[in-house]
């Protein structure tokens, strides 16, 4: 559903991502792992076109988004391709109500009354968070909570493509199995996503495939339970200790 080839992006006066190659299938969850600074929140933003690819060509089903030699997709064009992005900041207003933070993210919502009742339904049932602190500001969220709000935010309204960026990031083991249970739930509805971990058990839990980034690259690629499956392969690319605690705890 979604192809980079061969992208380059650069921030002012640094090169950071130094060509880019990936396939994330349509229907699977694709992690992007890969050590501190490797480049996936760039990738993640280019694709989004927050950053502009300087070379290469990002494709979304099969139509070039970005890059040069097309006319590039602004974010908002992006967006309405049924693309959604949950920046590792979150995004969320913390003086607004939960309820009014979902409000913003529905498009085709003016008041929560139009808000769509059964995947509200749904929503609540994967984060049941979210109806018990329904009209409290946001900002009053443990970081879990807003981790689960944000989320929710983004599949709202169905979505092609899920971009998330390090959701279980801060969070406690019993709120990183909580999270890792609602998104095991938006797997079953086909949807693509497209996550970036930093967490091999959460990565483990959910991918059906990988992509491994360093230095602005992608350095492997495959199913993610080869990579499971091979201690070496894991140490020799992400410097893994996998007895850790949270690893044991999920
Ligand atoms: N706005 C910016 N200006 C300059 N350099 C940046 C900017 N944003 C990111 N970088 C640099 O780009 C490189 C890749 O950063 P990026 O955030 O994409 O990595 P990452 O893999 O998501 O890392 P992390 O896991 O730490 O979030 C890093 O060296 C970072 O310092």
């Amino acid at each position: 559903m979604l192809s980079l080839r061969g992208v380059h992006t650069h921030i002012g006066a640094y090169h950071i991502l130094h060509g880019v190659d990936m396939e994330v299938p349509a229907g699977q969850l694709t992690m992007l792992l890969g050590r501190n600074g490797a480049g996936k929140t760039t990738t993640l933003r280019t694709i989004m076109g927050l950053w502009q690819a300087s070379r290469g060509q990002v494709l979304l089903d099969g139509r070039q988004i970005a890059g040069p030699g097309c006319a590039a997709l602004s974010t908002p064009e992006i967006a309405q391709q049924e693309v959604a992005y949950v920046p590792e900041s979150m995004g969320i207003f913390s003086e607004l109500s939960v309820a009014e933070n979902l409000l913003l993210a529905a498009r085709r919502a003016r008041s929560l009354k139009e808000l769509d009742t059964p995947r509200l339904e749904w929503l609540f049932g994967l984060f049941p968070a979210l109806k018990k602190f329904w009209l409290y500001p946001a900002g009053k969220l443990s970081g879990g909570q807003k981790q689960m709000l944000a989320i929710a935010r983004a599949m709202l309204e169905p979505r092609r493509l899920l971009l998330i960026d390090e959701p279980s990031k801060g969070l406690a083991p019993a709120m990183v199995r909580n999270l890792v249970a609602a998104l095991q739930e938006l797997k079953s509805t086909q949807t693509t996503i497209l996550l970036v971990e930093q967490n091999f058990a959460v990565a483990k839990a959910l991918g059906d495939r990988v992509a491994v980034m360093d230095d602005g690259r992608v350095v492997h690629a495959g199913a993610m339970a080869e990579l499971v499956a091979d201690e070496r392969l894991q140490q020799r690319l992400l410097g893994l200790n996998l007895d850790s605690a949270v690893d044991r705890s999920l």
